[in-house]
């Protein structure tokens, strides 16, 4: 499918004199990841509360799938699944509880609730803590179950409000392939995430929200090509080879420790080529080259001022 899962054109909000989105535009096609980054208070949370109609926008339009937030709404809640950052796990039920209660809200009958609830504990392995009170979960037990308790309607589309937050490293990447499986299965996931290297490893397309707009939209790669830093690393067998090159590569900075050169690109294939055409050219080769991107907390420093998505929390 290419049709566009989620579109958002001229959205704004303030609260009170507060402009919090400022006209936003941006389209997610369906069966990817799009995730949005900001800085705390940057807006992101509201967003996912206008696109899941939660809360009134003042100004653009929105549809998710499909349908028109403001005059479609019931429609728009029945293709979506949210998970919050305040998960909607009711600690004095079982897990099992918890699963069957989100069946019963989506009327499903009683065979086919049974079957999902089971399918779905199965699914995010579960099963032995089913009948236990999750209160007794751990972190990574809750957020599996609040993602769970999402999936019973099988949503279309899935608003995960910074998913992983305070997660350990594995229980991170048990959400991370959970994720790849539901899109895989063709599922539309907007991302809101504190993690840059998340939406670098989950996202298709990161947009960054900043003051009131998208200061930057691409797939992660094209983000990182936008900020200085991306360089080639050549290394080079001995001190004459070295000293060659650089009479070649008069951009290069020198590393003399490690027989080394940097040369500022922006690592694409173009002008790798050019480069190694130069190379080639005056007869000099290297022993190794590696190709240096910028990672997502650059491009977040060079767009924001601020080098995380926590800089400025409380
Ligand atoms: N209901 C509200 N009334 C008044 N101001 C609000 C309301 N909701 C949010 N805000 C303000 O709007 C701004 C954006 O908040 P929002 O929660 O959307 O940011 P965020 O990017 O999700 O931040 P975080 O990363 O901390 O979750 C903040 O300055 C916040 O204080």
């Amino acid at each position: 499918m290419n049709s566009a899962a989620i579109e958002v054109s001229g959205l704004a909000k303030k609260f009170g004199d507060k402009v919090v989105l400022d006209g936003i535009d941006f389209d997610v096609p369906a069966g990817s990841v799009f995730s949005l980054l900001g800085p705390n208070g940057a807006g992101k949370t509201t967003t996912v509360n206008i696109l899941t109609t939660l809360m009134n926008a003042d100004a653009g339009t929105v549809r998710v799938a499909g349908h028109d937030i403001a005059a479609e709404t019931k429609a728009v809640r029945a293709a979506i699944g949210v998970t919050g950052q305040f998960a909607a796990v009711d600690e004095l039920l079982t897990g099992r509880e918890n699963l069957q209660l989100m069946a019963d809200l989506k009327r499903l009958g009683s065979g086919e609730a049974k079957r999902v609830v089971s399918g779905l504990l199965e699914r995010f392995d579960l099963v032995e803590s089913a009948g236990k009170q999750a209160s007794t979960y751990s972190g990574g037990m809750r957020r599996k179950l609040d993602l769970a308790m999402t999936l019973v309607g099988n949503p279309s589309i899935i608003f995960l409000d910074e998913p992983t937050t305070g997660l350990d490293p594995r229980s991170r990447r048990t959400m991370w392939t959970i994720v790849r499986e539901l899109v895989a299965d063709g599922v539309t996931i907007f991302l809101t995430t504190q993690y840059l290297d998340e939406a670098d490893q989950l996202a298709d397309r990161v947009a960054v929200l900043h003051q009131g707009r998208l200061v930057a939209s691409g797939t992660p790669d094209d983000l990182k090509r936008q900020v200085p830093g991306s360089h080639v690393r050549l290394r080079f067998a001995d001190v004459a080879a070295l000293d060659e090159a650089a009479r070649v590569l008069t951009d290069a900075q020198r590393d003399d420790d490690g027989l080394a050169l940097r040369v500022p690109s922006d690592g694409g294939t173009k002008s790798l080529r050019a480069l190694l055409d130069r190379l080639d050219e005056h007869s000099v080769s290297a022993e190794e080259f590696s190709v240096h991107m910028p990672d997502l907390d650059d491009v977040f420093l060079a767009l924001t001022g601020s080098n995380t998505t926590e800089v400025d929390a409380k």
